[in-house]
């Protein structure tokens, strides 16, 4: 029997939160053979309804959830933790901008960056969910100087998956046999997923699917606004799919994607101009529980004016919260 992986959750009352623990305990995200712990955390009005969670995972009685506990305290639930989910932060309302969540948000980052830093497993693999999610992974990182910058990773991968079904669907084809798709930049409508790369059974997606306006006027906007349109749907943000992503960012992260392609949030080295850094989204195959960028690739004219613009909405993001770093 392997030891058990210390897995950090923060916002564990939380919708997302209901959708991603039950899956963590069950092996979904480290292997079936991978026993955890859970070390949740949430705001002290909501340690009730965790333990409430607590009790309903009890209550499936999963094999490998070896322990679990819950907190306030940042510095507590993060002691030891090898994979931090941080998830808590205010989720966007109905009519409500990201750049109004970012000033809230921040704060929260910093306080669970400099915690990360004082008492996490010095390999700790982090994924921030909540939102402005490039910009609080940016801020935690920030905030941990004493960590591997490269341990600081946010959420794309639910923009991957998208774009990924969008693709299926116009295709007609298994969203299994489709390779080599990646989206670029920011968590955010601004996002450019991009298919020039992808194969479906050998065959370039672009070729199959043939048409520019398509891509520029229906793909694009689908993908990078159905948040927003789950939101309106739901009255709700989406929840399950983005614990679903979460699950899939760090099963990856942690077990590798065979020479696949995903999308992660990190920082860039530099790479296809984006500045140093910066937390953004790029195409990664994953092994040995690193991720490693993909390399090399032709940026063409359409591209290049999409990444500056997701890359500009990044800056001016991290521009707003610079004062507190
Ligand atoms: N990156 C992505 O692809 C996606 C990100 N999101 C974001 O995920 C976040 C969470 O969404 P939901 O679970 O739907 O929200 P929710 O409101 O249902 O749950 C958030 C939980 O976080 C807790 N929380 C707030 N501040 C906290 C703090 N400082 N420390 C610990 N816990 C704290 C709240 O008490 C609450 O239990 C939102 O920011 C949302 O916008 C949602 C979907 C996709
Ligand atoms: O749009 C939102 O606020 C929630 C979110 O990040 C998404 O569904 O992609």
């Amino acid at each position: 029997m392997k030891s058990p992986v210390r897995v950090a959750v923060t916002g564990a009352a939380g919708q997302i939160g209901y959708a991603l623990l039950f899956r963590i305990a069950s092996g979904e995200m480290l292997g079936k053979d991978q026993p955890v712990i859970l070390q949740l955390l949430d705001l002290p009005h909501a340690q009730t309804a965790v333990k409430g969670v607590m009790m309903e995972l009890q209550d499936c009685a999963f094999p490998l959830l070896a322990g679990m506990f819950t907190t306030d305290n940042p510095e507590e639930a993060f002691k030891d933790a090898q994979v931090a989910i941080l998830v808590g932060s205010r989720p966007r309302s109905k009519g409500m901008e990201r750049a109004d969540l970012l000033q809230a948000n921040a704060e929260i980052f910093t306080v669970q960056g400099a915690a990360l830093n004082k008492v996490a497993d010095r390999n700790v693999k982090v994924l921030v969910v909540g939102n402005p999610a490039n910009t609080n992974a940016y801020i935690a990182m920030k905030s941990a100087p004493d960590l591997p910058a490269k341990n600081f990773t946010a959420m794309l991968r639910l923009d991957h998956n998208r774009a990924l079904s969008q693709v299926a669907e116009k295709t007609g084809t298994a969203v299994s046999d489709i390779e080599k798709l990646c989206v670029w930049g920011n968590h955010s409508p601004t996002m450019y997923a991009d298919y020039r790369f992808a194969t479906v059974n050998g065959q370039k997606v672009k070729d199959l699917i043939n048409d520019q306006d398509w891509n520029a006027n229906v793909f694009l906007p689908t993908v990078g606004k159905r948040g927003a349109a789950i939101i309106e749907a739901r009255g709700l943000s989406s929840a399950a799919s983005a614990a679903n992503a979460a699950i899939d960012h760090i099963h990856d992260w942690w077990l590798g994607t065979d020479g696949k392609w995903v999308t992660m949030g990190i920082p860039s080295d530099g790479a296809y101009g984006i500045p140093e850094e910066t937390m953004f989204g790029f195409p990664v195959t994953c092994e040995n529980g690193e991720y490693k960028l993909v390399e090399g690739l032709e940026i063409d004219d359409f591209s290049r004016e999409r990444i500056n613009i997701t890359l500009q909405e990044l800056e001016e993001e991290k521009a707003g919260v610079a004062h507190l770093l």
